[in-house]
């Protein structure tokens, strides 16, 4: 299908969120095909892969690779129809980054040869370069070719920060863009690229020429499995640096199940100065609230604490239990139960984590009370625990995860760095599920839609 600029338009209004759709998760899971339903797809058909590239492959198979080796079964079904399938994809945020090691590695996965493309894009013309269209049209049933990093080109990356007073000028390139790969790759698209939740060119512009769009095995695992467990959860642990978070935790809050929110990291001292306020009094959170540090992803600005205001209050009305630090690790090492002016916390403290210990208990003694297993949702890190003077609330609590699975709770991680941390400093049959992605889980869950999602549905039911 040709995309004009007025359906592009029309599409980007969507994607940005202008134009907004009122569906859940599990509305956009029943409405995309999944990649075992293209039966239809003849043997030597080009097919484009969104593919989850963005990874670290260790030494060997199985090191810093699940990513790829999560990619398996689609591309399998792909090879035994004979598809000619062309995977594309990112790697970190630095465009010189190369994915040829991860070419490499997902050859071992897949035992056979990829042709790997360096260069498959004129980024002056926005077409797509010769190479490309050559080494697929030498490519026999069942070959893989794989691009390089698609965020080299800038293009794939112009709907970060776009505002919708950008959507007319962009939409002529994005639909020349998306018209290239139509006319010179494929007209069949997978998505195949769980983490895959950033406003990139190829993920959430690609789909709208597509003939066919479909989402991957593992993806459609992970959405209408784990993910949709999820969705019950009665416990959620956020916790992290960014105070946006907030917005997700309320979304959480208002679908309803949540009765227990333990909160930690910079991001709970949001929710603790609202919590002291409520009740009349005040709590500083040192240089987080400092104006001068605004620009600063700690920074939590005024109307973020009245937020959590409303938040804390509605949710107690509701009987929703909050659980809050007590004590900090500060700057310079110190422990204490409040902060300076100057002061800026980087972990909670011992007082904190025997209150949090206890209160896992209290919910589990309230989970022997429901018919069904409890479900519990850990998001994000205690502190900055990289650096092993920070490292210590993270890495106790984890313990905590294991005791409620080893309780019958189904225990999920929402991977990025709290899912880092569990592979630091516990072991995967810690917890039910520990998700390969953050972003996209944290959307899935939380108050925006997923971008993919919101692109292949729209491919699918054609309806921009
Ligand atoms: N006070 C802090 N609390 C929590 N995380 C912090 C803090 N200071 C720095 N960080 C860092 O922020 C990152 C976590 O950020 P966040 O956006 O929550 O990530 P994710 O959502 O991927 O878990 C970690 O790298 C962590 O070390
Ligand atoms: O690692 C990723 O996501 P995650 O850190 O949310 O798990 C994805 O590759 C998305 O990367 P991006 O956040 O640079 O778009």
């Amino acid at each position: 299908m040709v995309v004009t600029k007025e359906k592009m338009e029309a599409w980007l209004r969507r994607i940005l969120g202008v134009d907004k759709v009122k569906l859940g998760l599990l509305d956009y899971i029943a409405r995309i095909p999944r990649v075992k339903d293209l039966t239809d797809v003849a043997s030597g058909t080009p097919v484009l892969v969104r593919g989850d590239l963005d990874c670290k492959p260790g030494a060997k198979v199985g090191e810093g690779d699940i990513r790829l080796r999560s990619m398996k079964e689609t591309l399998e079904i792909g090879r035994s129809r004979g598809w000619i399938q062309v995977i594309f994809g990112h790697i970190g945020r630095d465009p010189q980054l190369s994915l040829d090691k991860v070419c490499k590695r997902l050859g071992e996965i897949l035992g056979c040869e990829i042709k790997f493309i360096s260069d498959w894009f004129d980024p002056a013309n926005l077409t797509i370069r010769p190479e490309l269209v050559e080494a697929i049209k030498a490519a026999k049933p069942g070959d893989f070719i794989l691009l390089e990093n698609t965020r080299k080109y800038d293009i794939e990356r112009v709907l970060w920060k776009a505002k919708p007073a950008d959507i007319p000028n962009l939409a002529e390139k994005l639909a020349k863009v998306a018209n290239e790969f139509a006319e010179k790759v494929a007209r069949v698209y997978v998505h195949e690229a769980f983490s895959a939740g950033s406003l990139d060119t190829s993920s959430v512009v690609v789909p709208a020429a597509m003939d066919k769009v479909a989402l991957g095995e593992y993806a459609y695992g992970e959405f209408s499995g784990p993910l949709a467990d999820c969705l019950n959860a009665q416990l959620v642990i956020s916790s992290g640096l960014k105070i946006d978070k907030l917005d997700d935790l309320q979304a959480m809050i208002d679908r309803g199940k949540i009765r227990w929110v333990f909160t930690a990291g910079s991001l709970a001292m949001g929710l603790i100065k609202a919590a002291y306020q409520l009740e009349g009094k005040d709590f500083c959170i040192g240089v987080q609230e400092d104006p001068a540090h605004k620009d600063q992803p700690y920074y939590i600005p005024p109307e973020r604490v009245e937020q959590a205001k409303k938040m804390i209050a509605e949710g107690r009305q509701k009987g929703i239990q909050f659980v809050m630090p007590v004590d900090f690790v500060l700057q310079d090492g110190r422990v204490a139960s409040t902060l300076g002016p100057q002061d800026q916390q980087f972990d909670v403290g011992p007082a904190t984590l025997d209150l949090f210990e206890k209160k896992i208990g209290e919910f589990l003694e309230w989970a022997k009370t429901l018919n069904e297993p409890a479900i519990a949702f850990h998001n994000g890190v205690f502190g900055k625990f990289e650096d092993p003077r920070f490292e210590a609330g993270t890495k106790r609590f984890m313990a905590q995860l294991k005791r409620m699975k080893d309780a019958g709770v189904r225990v999920y991680v929402g991977g990025g760095e709290g899912g880092k941390a569990l592979e630091l400093y516990g072991q995967p049959d810690w917890v039910t599920h520990n998700f390969t992605a953050g972003g996209t889980v944290l959307n899935a869950l939380g108050s925006e839609p997923v971008p993919f999602l919101v692109a292949l549905e729209m491919a699918a039911t054609k309806s921009f």
